[in-house]
């Protein structure tokens, strides 16, 4: 069966610049990939592709079996995204948020409203769930994008920095969270934070001025006494990737 995930030579350009070059990789159920890389790596732009919020140059992006351009809806049903920054209508309360997007997805009556209680359980928003998007701190904010893209429960999870701005307890509970539905869904985080890969990644890929320059386990990155941090920096700073990690890849 084919991978829920599937990126086929993905490339974006912005005028001569080319921001994401030539990527492709798979990933499977049961797989959460980390996806690391410096400021201006490409990150958010192969996320952005692969959910569909951004066109290709060249390339393609499946999930599900699901081409994003090519068949949007049927991709998206199986994908939940969360992308950078804070969840768009500020003015909304999270409940009011979070039903208008179960709406969207189609959900209604008394099935929209246990979506709704299941994503706020899920990302602990109770607490906040009559208070104004806009009021919130940037950690609940947050939580807020992930409860919206936990609604449907899908079997996609593409997550941009999902513990961006949370305290360490929230950290842990997202963290948890993300163990918890692995054996279930194919997930993708980016992160900066090298320790949640090895906290919740069975897979890291490093990406560096748009190409992947390593895809493998951590393990088999840490290996010969290298933490993640020497590896991330010796490869993102330009050098050839250790032996074990290109066999890996
Ligand atoms: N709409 C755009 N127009 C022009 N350039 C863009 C656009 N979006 C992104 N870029 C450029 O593409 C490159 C990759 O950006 P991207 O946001 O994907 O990086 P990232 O790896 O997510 O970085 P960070 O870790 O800082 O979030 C950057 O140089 C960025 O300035």
């Amino acid at each position: 069966m084919a991978a829920l995930i599937e990126i086929d030579h993905l490339t974006k350009r912005f005028g001569a610049f080319t921001a994401v070059d030539d990527v492709s990789f798979t990933v499977d159920r049961g797989e959460v990939l980390g996806f690391l890389g410096p400021n201006g790596a490409g990150k958010s732009t192969t996320m952005r592709m692969l959910a569909g919020f951004m066109p290709p140059t060249t390339g393609t992006a499946r999930i599900c079996g699901a081409d994003v351009v090519a068949r949007p809806v049927a991709a998206k049903r199986n994908l939940g995204f969360l992308p950078e920054g804070a969840p768009t209508y500020p003015e909304m309360t999270v409940t009011g948020f979070l039903a208008f997007a179960a709406r969207i997805r189609g959900y209604r009556g008394s099935e929209l409203d246990d979506r709704v209680a299941g994503a706020m359980h899920l990302t602990q928003l109770e607490g906040v769930r009559l208070q104004p998007i806009e009021t919130l701190s940037k950690g609940f904010k947050r939580r807020v994008g992930l409860a919206q893209a936990l609604l449907h429960d899908p079997p996609v999870l593409v997550l941009d920095e999902p513990t961006d701005g949370l305290d360490p307890n929230q950290k842990h509970e997202v963290r948890e969270l993300i163990r918890r539905m692995a054996p279930q869904k194919a997930i993708v985080i980016s992160t900066h934070i090298l320790e949640e890969v090895g906290a919740v990644c069975s897979r890291a890929i490093i990406i560096a001025r748009g190409r992947v320059v390593v895809d493998a386990p951590p393990s088999v990155l840490e290996r010969e006494g290298r933490s993640l941090e020497d590896v991330f920096r010796s490869l993102t700073l330009g050098e050839p990737a250790p032996a074990a990690a290109k066999e890996a890849a």
